[in-house]
């Protein structure tokens, strides 16, 4: 099916599935949305869950045929964006810089380190120069409710850290693990950079929600990290893993409380969206 747009706000919460994470809702109805940036990684399935709409997008698309640096980053982002979505939930399988967070743990990040290259990361690449404040990258808000879903349900949730995010699709060598891990940066992934700058651009209050799958090349003794290891692991994880995402959306706040930018609410950002 295909939607306009105009036709009002479809979903309020949207969640973009990670490696191993491709469906999610049940009873959904399949949106194609098309965007300046072509079409998103797969149809987007819009359904309801403790009474809030949510939109679901799987980044790799259901049959992972994108990998991180081809991932339409840009187009998932606008069509949540434009089906009404204002907060974005992104599971992610990670691996571990430090020894202490084991695979199964889940962690809640509060920064951000961009070692990817030659990605699309910005809606203004021409008209106004515009530079949003990227500070504090994830939303308060949704960090928090995270965490306290995470509690409840029983996981004892790493609060912070900082992912770094490579460029992939290879993992890191040793010397790159090591050297992420001596400054300060806890956790490593393919695909946090450009989505919460893209949420940033659009307003979008974005939560990361990352488990952790392996220890990275710096720190594991055998052979080294394999998609196979990371696949399986998120597998044993994926159930306790939608649970948490199904409790945050059930407890997110419907008004948005948190200092995230509402640049596109208050129209300062001269993005047009349809
Ligand atoms: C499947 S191995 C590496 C792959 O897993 C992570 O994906 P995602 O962040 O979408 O869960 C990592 O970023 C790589 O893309
Ligand atoms: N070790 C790792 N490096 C990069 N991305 C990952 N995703 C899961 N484990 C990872």
């Amino acid at each position: 099916m295909s939607t306009s747009p105009s036709a009002g706000p479809a979903a309020e919460i949207g969640v973009i599935g990670g490696s191993g994470f491709y469906s999610f809702l049940d009873d959904v109805e399949e949106v194609r949305v098309e965007t300046p940036y072509g079409p998103p990684s797969d149809p987007i399935a819009v359904g309801e869950l403790a009474g809030r709409r949510v939109a679901f997008v799987p980044r790799h698309g259901r049959d992972h045929r994108y990998p991180p640096h081809k991932i339409p980053y840009r187009a998932n982002l606008w069509a949540l964006r434009s089906l009404g979505v204002r907060q974005v939930l992104a599971p992610s399988a990670v691996g571990s810089l430090a020894p202490h967070l084991g695979p199964g743990t889940l962690a809640v990040p509060d920064q951000l380190a961009d070692r990817t290259h030659g990605r699309a990361q910005t809606y203004y690449d021409e008209g106004a120069a515009v530079h949003v404040s990227f500070s504090d990258p994830y939303c308060p808000a949704g960090r928090r409710t995270a965490v306290g879903s995470a509690r409840t349900a029983g996981w004892d949730p790493v609060d912070g850290g900082t992912l770094v995010v490579i460029e992939g699709p290879r993992f890191s060598t040793r010397a790159e693990s090591r050297w992420f891990a001596s400054q300060g940066w806890t956790l490593v992934g393919m695909t946090g950079h450009p989505e919460a700058v893209l949420a940033r651009e659009l307003a979008l209050c974005y939560t990361p929600l990352c488990l952790v799958t392996d220890l990275d090349a710096g720190i594991e003794e055998g052979e080294g990290v394999t998609m196979d290891e990371v696949l399986r692991v998120f597998g044993e994880n994926i159930g306790r893993l939608r649970a948490l995402a199904a409790d945050v959306i059930a407890t997110l706040p419907a008004e948005r409380t948190c200092p995230c930018p509402r640049a596109l609410d208050g129209m300062e950002i001269p993005l047009e969206l349809p």
